[in-house]
């Protein structure tokens, strides 16, 4: 039998000028409020929203092939399907996986921190930003299907979720990499890792740059359950099914205990953290850092 739901889509969220210009350019959503929307099988180009069979739940999946880099397009498509989610109350529990085979996403896309104007480096922290106090203060129960490679923003993304699981495959990993190309985790990055892994840890993974194979990540509590490739979905979904036990005023206001104090961190200065990351990114040496690792992902093929 078909699953269809009904969202709601309060005007409030599309009086916001930039969801409004990404709305139209999506095609999915009419921009008028309090629109009906079918939610047998919904997304955009780049994250396709499936209901899952267990009711409440759905599958948000990433397909911005070859990697899964989060170009501005994906981040803003992501905000906008999370959004659409949390508005339809039948919904409670998210799995966030990967179409990109054996890469569950590359992180920030390069593109758009490398050789762009300081405008287009405000608008794209905007939306990293946006896209992580979105997730992180989400009241869905988010999990994360971690079916390949993981590095920085993609290991930012899914540190966002409630939980974890990961394919057990010692060809991926997971961290956060940043020192390797020459630049800093940002404060709400390296917040969102003491936050899962504590303080000692996180001081050397993120100085070292770690990027954690499966085994090692479990050990360190990056992730909380590795299972064979295959069952990386079912599992997050049957996982999702033991956290809907719980009544979910209870657990929302629980998690938004823990994890408000790290968003309002951001929230206070976003401006200034944009300033700053303009900054450092427009400087010579963080770009020529940034094209030489370009350059090197790039050549790894020739
Ligand atoms: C004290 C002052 C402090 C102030 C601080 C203020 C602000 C902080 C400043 C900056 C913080 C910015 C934070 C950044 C976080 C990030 O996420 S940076 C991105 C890091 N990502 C990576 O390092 C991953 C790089 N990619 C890979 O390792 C591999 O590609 C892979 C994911 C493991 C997959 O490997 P595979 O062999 O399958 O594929 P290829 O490597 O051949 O790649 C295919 C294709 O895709 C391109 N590509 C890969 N990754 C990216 C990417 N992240 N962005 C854009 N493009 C990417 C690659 O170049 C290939 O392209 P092609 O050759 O043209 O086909």
């Amino acid at each position: 039998m078909a699953l269809t739901a009904v969202v709601r889509i309060p005007t409030r969220a599309l009086l916001r000028p930039w969801a409004r210009l990404r709305d139209s350019a999506l095609g999915w959503m009419e921009p008028v409020g309090g629109v009906e929307v079918s939610t047998q099988r919904f997304g955009s180009q780049r994250v396709l929203v499936e209901p899952a069979s267990a009711a409440g739940v759905a599958v948000m999946t990433f397909k911005n092939p070859p990697v899964n880099s989060l170009s501005l397009e994906l981040l803003t498509e992501l905000v906008i399907n999370l959004e659409k989610l949390e508005n339809d109350k039948t919904f409670r529990g998210v799995v966030l996986t990967s179409d990109c085979p054996g890469i569950f996403s590359a992180g920030l896309d390069l593109t758009e921190i490398c050789g762009r104007n300081p405008a287009h480096y405000a608008e794209y922290w905007k939306a990293v930003q946006e896209m992580w106090l979105r997730l992180y203060l989400s009241n869905l129960m988010l999990v994360a299907a971690i079916n390949g490679a993981c590095p920085a923003g993609g290991c930012l993304m899914s540190l966002t979720c409630d939980y974890r699981v990961m394919a057990d495959n010692p060809k991926y990993a997971i961290g956060l990499n940043e020192t390797l190309l020459g630049i800093v985790a940002p404060f709400w990055f390296k917040d969102t890792l003491v936050n899962t892994i504590g303080h000692r840890a996180s001081e050397r993974a993120l100085q070292l740059g770690l990027l954690f194979p499966p085994t090692e990540a479990l050990q360190v509590g990056m992730v909380d359950r590795l299972v064979p490739e295959d069952q990386v979905q079912s599992t997050a979904l049957s996982v999702l099914a033991q956290w809907m036990a719980i009544p979910d005023h209870a657990r929302q206001l629980t998690k938004n205990m823990m994890r408000k104090p790290t968003a309002d961190g951001l929230l206070k200065k976003r401006d200034e953290d944009i300033q700053n990351f303009v900054s450092f990114i427009s400087r010579d040496s963080i770009q020529k850092s940034l094209q030489m690792y370009l350059a090197k992902l790039r050549q790894k093929k020739g």
